[in-house]
């Protein structure tokens, strides 16, 4: 969910629970009615009388809380209990507010208005008053306040809730009018939230300023804030003030941590994260940042994978996944934790520091043994991270010495041979916006960028530039998609009106690009068959604006190509399963086992598949054009599938056509019809390695056989 989401869920959820609440305390109440008009009393009337105004006593409650709980928090803090640790009620909240004002508006009404209706009534209107026929006002006044406390779940805000609460207990009784402490309530909410969001909004990191002290207490703004709110629940956003990228080392890594507020020290992070597992009885350190830690994980994931020949596990899909927080900053802590990771072995294994601590697992050691050596350094937030830093000497020393017994200066000569990072590329989905207006919102946004020389809607951009979370992207004007893969649908070049078949779509990447190529215009169908990938298809169609987009979910070899169900496609895009060599995700494989190893029974299973798909996909009647394309640098998934192909293609009138007769790089040179063919390298063009071949009817007088 985005950060706006949450807010908006949290102001839902709190909208049905004020009305369950209000519901349970009228059903508790109803037997006794109607009730005295002491009871249960919202009312306007006479604000000022004497002496029981409730706006007087209102207002006596808002000058008096601050310096109440205020002196509490301090009193407090005097015994010590400032070290308590644990979640605040305001930490939810404070992790959202680095976002707009919609969000802002929300959580104004979830903690302002909704949550003190709700808490004064059930606190003050229904148990105060109850307790009162148990024990003396007083206690009854206190009791109440304690639960009030405890129901917030927050050992660390304890004693202020409870004193806040005896504040509003006391108003309440001396107004008889639940309007006076939830005039309190809302105004203390209210104005700690609009403090927040500013501090927010002029670039302060508000965890950073917490832990830096503010005010009296070091806890003060945030324990201070008796919110009993849903966002308390959803304590998992980060704030996103960029951090400057520093370059200490040679081989350091240059990531911008534009969003890992937790990479930073704080008070509240002086407890160890929870144990993931056990280990021989012991729990799991894991580590405290939430980078080093959803590194941790993706790297474990990875390398199991990998030892396992487990298929579908991928980088981008552990580190830029929707679940991800910070996503780039984790993306580039594991890709170059892995790019490290022959070393950092050898220096764990030197070091022996595993062995002398059972509790750090091996992936967490190497982020946190990358993150020391070689990139933004380690801070003693938790007792991995105290382990590490303690063995710091000897993992130095291990590093001089595996430098020393390779013979290196530098840990740089040492490590794997990889590309320079490439260039993003972005494609405008001209259905949402025009190509112009696109050039100058990233130009504003990012300074450079260049229209690529070859493809019309792609559009070029440094690798710095972060543009997972762009809000063009965020709502479907611009979509993050290689040049290579952008490749086929220019190729394939639909005419308005025409009806195009994507055989293979998910997750619709090339789909909604036929379909802007088409104006939105014709039809595009898109069958995939795998569940998963058919709900991104539809989102994504959905997200793109792309209606003329009609998905079906099925095996497309076995849809009935040459009945009248089909008889109006005119195009087809086939882009099938391949083994992706081409890819990024396989990049990373390549560092993890440098010695480059094929599969080459996949190979020939996934080529047989191709090859069946393609023949399939020739039974369409009335077809005039068709893309073949793989990001597979193999022949055995390109060119050969052609080859083998070509006999029948030529039988029913297709010939080979060249697109893009300006590129570069064709088929593999040993295939006579390479040159026809079309080819990008992953090194070499700095894109996705890719397989093009687009073929075309050559009669289309005599219909097919
Ligand atoms: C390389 S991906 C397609 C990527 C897509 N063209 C894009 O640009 O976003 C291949 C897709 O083919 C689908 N697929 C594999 N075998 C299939 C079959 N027999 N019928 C339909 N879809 C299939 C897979 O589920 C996968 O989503």
């Amino acid at each position: 969910m985005s950060g706006t989401d949450k807010a908006l869920y949290a102001l839902v959820n709190q909208v049905l629970e004020t009305l369950a609440g209000l519901g349970i305390v009228y059903l508790a109440t109803r037997k006794f009615m109607p009730l005295s008009p002491d009871l249960l009393r919202y009312d306007f009337r006479e604000p000022f009388a004497k002496p029981r105004g409730w706006l007087a006593w209102g207002l006596l409650g808002v000058l008096l809380s601050p310096l109440v709980v205020g002196a509490a928090a301090f009193a407090f803090s005097l015994f010590g209990f400032d070290e308590v640790n644990g979640k605040g009620t305001v930490d939810g909240v404070a992790q959202i507010l680095s976002l707009d004002f919609p969000s802002f508006a929300s959580l104004f009404g979830v903690t302002a208005v909704l949550a003190p209706i709700l808490e004064e009534t059930v606190f003050r209107g229904f148990l105060l008053t109850s307790l009162t026929k148990f024990m003396p006002t007083w206690a009854a006044v206190i009791a109440s306040s304690v639960a009030f406390g405890l129901a917030h779940l927050s050992t660390r805000d304890l004693p202020q809730l409870v004193v806040l609460g005896t504040l509003l207990g006391f108003i309440y009784v001396r107004s008889r009018n639940l309007l006076s402490p939830m005039l309190i309530h809302g105004v203390w909410n209210g104005t700690v939230l609009t403090i927040l969001f500013l501090l927010v909004q002029s670039g302060v990191d508000l965890k950073e300023l917490f832990s830096a002290g503010c005010g009296t207490s070091t806890r003060s703004a945030a324990d201070l804030f008796p919110v009993v709110t849903p966002t308390d629940r959803l304590c998992n956003m980060r704030s996103r003030r960029p951090k400057p990228i520093s370059d200490r080392q040679s081989g350091q890594a240059k990531r911008r941590r534009s969003d890992d507020a937790e990479a930073r020290p704080t008070k509240r992070q002086k407890k160890p994260r929870p144990a993931l597992r056990g280990v021989k009885g012991k729990p799991l350190w894991a580590c405290s940042s939430v980078v080093d830690r959803q590194a941790a994980f993706a790297l474990e994931k990875i390398l199991e994978a990998h030892r396992t020949k487990r298929r579908g596990v991928s980088l981008k899909s552990l580190t830029l996944g929707s679940n991800i927080e910070a996503k780039k900053a984790t993306f580039a802590v594991t890709t170059e934790s892995i790019k490290y990771l022959q070393i950092i072995d050898a220096i764990l294994d030197r070091s022996q520091i595993l062995k002398e601590c059972s509790q750090l697992a091996r992936p967490s050691a190497v982020i946190l043994v990358y993150e020391l050596l070689f990139g933004e350094g380690v801070r003693a937030q938790g007792p991995a991270e105290r382990h590490v830093l303690s063995c710091k000497d000897s993992l130095e020393a291990a590093l001089s010495k595996e430098l020393e017994a390779h013979g290196a200066e530098d840990v740089s000569e040492l490590l794997p041979a990889t590309e320079e990072s490439r260039p993003r590329s972005v494609r405008v989905n001209t259905i949402k916006v025009t190509k112009e207006a696109a050039i100058s919102r990233l130009q504003a946004d990012f300074g450079s960028l260049e229209p690529d020389g070859l493809l019309d809607d792609v559009l070029i951009l440094p690798s710095s530039c972060a543009l997972h979370d762009h809000p063009w992207v965020k709502n479907g004007s611009l979509i993050l998609q290689s040049k290579a893969s952008c490749m086929p649908a220019q190729a394939l070049s639909p005419e308005p009106g025409w009806t195009v078949l994507d055989c293979c779509a998910a997750p619709g990447n090339k789909t909604t690009h036929l379909a802007a190529r088409l104006g939105n215009i014709g039809k595009v169908i898109a069958v995939d068959r795998d569940p998963v990938r058919f709900k991104r298809l539809k989102d994504n169609a959905k997200l793109a604006g792309a209606t003329c987009i009609q998905c079906i979910q099925d095996d497309f070899l076995k849809l009935p190509l040459d009945t009248a169900q089909f008889s109006s496609v005119d195009a087809v895009l086939l882009d099938p399963s391949c083994s992706g060599s081409g890819t990024a995700h396989n990049q990373v494989d390549r560092l993890l086992s440098p010695t480059d190893e094929v599969d080459c029974g996949r190979l020939e299973s996934l080529a047989a598949f191709q090859e069946k798909a393609l023949r399939h996909a020739f039974k369409l009647p009335k077809l005039k054009r068709l893309v073949y394309s793989t990001c597979s640098s193999h022949s055995i998934e390109g060119e050969e599938v052609i080859e083998k192909v070509m006999p029948l293609a030529n039988q029913l009138g297709f010939h080979l056509e060249g697109p893009f007769p300006s590129w570069h790089r064709r088929g593999h040179k040993q295939f006579p019809d390479g040159k026809l063919m079309v080819r990008a390298d992953a090194k070499l063009d700095r894109t996705d390695g890719f397989f093009l071949a687009l073929f075309s009817k050559t009669d289309l007088e005599n219909g097919i056989g």
